[in-house]
C-alpha cells in the first residue's frame, strides 16, 4: 500500500476550495507507486490524480511540473498539472508538497508487443520533439560522475566476474564521447511501469521525476532496455526494430546516432545495474524496502557488451 501520508475526504475538501474544480465526490487511496503517496480524486468536473510528494523538496518540483505542462500543451500523453486560483501548480498537504494532474487512462504492460514498441517510439519521438522548446536547466543527477562513484560503493559486494565486467564498463565510458550527439529534454526512466497503455495505444506517460537535459539517444537506450528485452537479458530484435522505425519516423535518427546505440545501451544498462546495486546494498533509513533485482540488469549489460555487432544490426529502414 503506498499511501504513506493519510489524507482525509474533510482535508481533501477544504483543500480544494483552492481549486475551480467543483466538489469532490471521491477519494481513493491508489495501492501501486513506491515513492509517493497517490490518490484518484474525483470531483463534479472530473477525474484527477494528487501525488503527496513523499521524497523531493518543493523547491526540486516546480521544473518537472512545468515540464509536464508544457508537454501536455503540445499534445503529448502525459499527466497535465492542475494549476490552483492563485495559479501555482504546486501547493502543501499534511506537510508535504503536493500537486494534482490530470487522470490518464490505462494500465501499465506486464509484457509489450511489437505495436506497443512501436506506440513508445513514437510517444518518445514526439516527447523529445516537443521537449526540444522547454528551457529549463535539468542536469541529469545518474550522470557519469554518479556512475564512476556509485560503482565504487557498489564495486566491494561484486563477484570477480561482475567485478570485471563493471571496470571494463567504466573503462568503455571513459572513452565514449557522446558530445556531438543530438541533446535536449528526456525522461530518462521509461519503463513499462511508467507507461499506462490504453488498449494498444499509450494512454500516458508518467513519473517525470528523473526527467533532466541528455542525449536523447540514451532516453531511446532506457526504453528499449525495458521494452524490449527477452527474459535472458538479450534484445528482441523485432521488439526492437518497431520502436526504433517508429521513432525514426517522427525524429529521423542520424548516422551518429547509429554508430553511436550499441555504445548507448550499455551505458543505460549500466545506469540502472548501479541504481539497483546501490539500492540492495545502501537502502535509505525508513524507505520502503523495493529494491529490485540488480541482476536483470547484469544480464542485458553483458548482452549488450557480448553482441555489439548484432545490436548495430539492421536498425532503421
Ligand atoms: N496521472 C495519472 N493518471 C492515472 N493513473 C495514475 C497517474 N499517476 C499515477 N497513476 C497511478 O498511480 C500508480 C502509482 O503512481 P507512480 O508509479 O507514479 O507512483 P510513485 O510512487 O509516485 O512512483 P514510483 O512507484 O515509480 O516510485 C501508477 O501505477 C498508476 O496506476
Ligand atoms: N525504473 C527503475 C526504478 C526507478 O528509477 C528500475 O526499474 O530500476
Amino acid at each position: 500500500m503506498s499511501v504513506f501520508t493519510t489524507v482525509s475526504f474533510e482535508q481533501m475538501q477544504q483543500w480544494l476550495k483552492g481549486y475551480a474544480l467543483g466538489e469532490l465526490l471521491d477519494l481513493q487511496g491508489i495501492a501501486s507507486g513506491i515513492t509517493n503517496t497517490n490518490y484518484f480524486v474525483t470531483t463534479t468536473s472530473g477525474r484527477y490524480v494528487l501525488t503527496l510528494f513523499e521524497e523531493h523538496s518543493a523547491e526540486e518540483l516546480p521544473n518537472f511540473l512545468n515540464l509536464m505542462t508544457h508537454l501536455a500543451e503540445r499534445g503529448i500523453p502525459c499527466p497535465h498539472p492542475v494549476k490552483d486560483k492563485t495559479g501555482a501548480a504546486l501547493g502543501e498537504l499534511n506537510g508535504k508538497p503536493a500537486a494534482l494532474v490530470s487522470c490518464l487512462a490505462g494500465k501499465s504492460l506486464e509484457t509489450a508487443t511489437p505495436q506497443h514498441c512501436a506506440e513508445i517510439g513514437t510517444v518518445l519521438a514526439r516527447m523529445h520533439v516537443a521537449g526540444a522548446s522547454f528551457k529549463a536547466d535539468m542536469s541529469n543527477l545518474r550522470c557519469q560522475r554518479w556512475r564512476v562513484a556509485t560503482a565504487a560503493k557498489v564495486a566491494p559486494f561484486l563477484q570477480a566476474e561482475n567485478r570485471q565486467m563493471l571496470d571494463a564498463q567504466l573503462a568503455f565510458e571513459q572513452a565514449f564521447d557522446t558530445s556531438a550527439l543530438p541533446r535536449g529534454v528526456i525522461h530518462a526512466d521509461l519503463f513499462r511501469d511508467n507507461v499506462l497503455m490504453d488498449g494498444d495505444k499509450v494512454g500516458g506517460v508518467i513519473d517525470f521525476y528523473y526527467a533532466c537535459q541528455d542525449v536523447l539517444l540514451y532516453d531511446i537506450a532506457i526504453a528499449v532496455n525495458d521494452w524490449c528485452v527477452n527474459p535472458d537479458g538479450s534484445l528482441d530484435a523485432v521488439r526492437v526494430q518497431a520502436l526504433l522505425n517508429a521513432y525514426h519516423a517522427e525524429r529521423p535518427l542520424g548516422a551518429d546516432e547509429h554508430q553511436a546505440w550499441p555504445g548507448m545501451l550499455r551505458v543505460a544498462a549500466m545506469r540502472f545495474w548501479l541504481s539497483r546495486l546501490n539500492d540492495l546494498h545502501f537502502p535509505q533509513a525508513g524507505e520502503l524496502t523495493h529494491a529490485k533485482d540488480p541482476a536483470y540488469f547484469e544480464h542485458i549489460l553483458r548482452n549488450s557488451i557480448e553482441k555489439r555487432e548484432q545490436l548495430l544490426g539492421n536498425w532503421v529502414n
